[in-house]
């Protein structure tokens, strides 16, 4: 079978479509996120915390990757990365991002487009606490996506990182760090098996939220 063919033979949406009940939509995006959020997780998409952010680099080039989101409250979308990573140079060169979260199963899209905060060390290091010992493991590695030379030294990396996690329980990785995604546009998209697929956009206008619907 050609990928062509391959492809043709795959669905794209869930078989029952929830609605979107606009009238009764939230005044605030977060607040519409949570709700939909708290619809799929009942709904069993799966892994709906992952979520792709995009950002941009000193050429205006942009870079997308699958990351985790570990808080949403008033203040926008909350991840975890490593603070010398590329996306977070990028970040820091210009403090803008996208994000777009998708829940085919339930025909659902949300995208955000806003600008990027860094949590205080004291937010970053409760987080830290917080995760299991393997993942704080992984933090202190480090390094992220610096070319590897060698798997050997990544062993010995991991090595090193665990132990450091049995004698400093307390200790935070340095480059652990959040970001925060505040929001200035986030569109919901509700797919219909008619194709008269709902799209409801919220932009922030003189620190209000003004709501309106967009094409298909
Ligand atoms: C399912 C999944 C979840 C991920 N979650 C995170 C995350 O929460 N934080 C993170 O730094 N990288 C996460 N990654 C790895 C990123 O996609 C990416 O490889 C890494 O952050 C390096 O990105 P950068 O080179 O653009 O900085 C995840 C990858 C996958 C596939």
């Amino acid at each position: 079978m050609s990928a062509r063919e391959l492809l043709r033979t795959l669905t794209v949406f869930g078989d029952a479509l929830p609605g979107f009940a606009t009238a009764t939509a939230a005044a605030e995006p977060t607040d519409q996120f949570l709700a939909w959020l708290a619809e799929a997780v009942e709904g069993g998409v799966a892994r709906p915390q992952l979520m792709t952010l995009a950002t941009v680099d000193a050429d205006g080039f942009p870079d997308a990757r699958t990351l985790t989101v570990r808080e949403v409250d008033r203040t926008g979308w909350w991840f975890a990365t490593d603070a010398t990573s590329p996306k977070a140079e990028q970040i820091t060169a210009l403090p803008r991002a996208a994000l777009v979260f998708s829940w085919p199963e339930q025909g659902r899209q949300i995208r955000v487009r806003g600008t990027v905060g860094r949590a205080d060390r004291r937010a970053c290091a409760g987080d830290f606490l917080m995760r299991p010992p393997g993942a704080r493991a992984a933090s202190h590695v480090g390094r992220q996506s610096r070319p590897l030379r060698d798997t050997a030294e990544l062993d010995r990396a991991f090595v090193e990182a665990r132990e450091r996690v049995t004698a400093q329980p307390d200790r935070v990785a340095e480059a652990y760090v959040l970001y925060v995604v505040r929001p200035l546009a986030v569109e919901f998209w509700q797919g219909r098996t008619d194709r008269k697929h709902t799209r409801l956009r919220y932009q922030l206008a003189e620190g209000a939220w003004e709501r309106e619907f967009l094409w298909p």
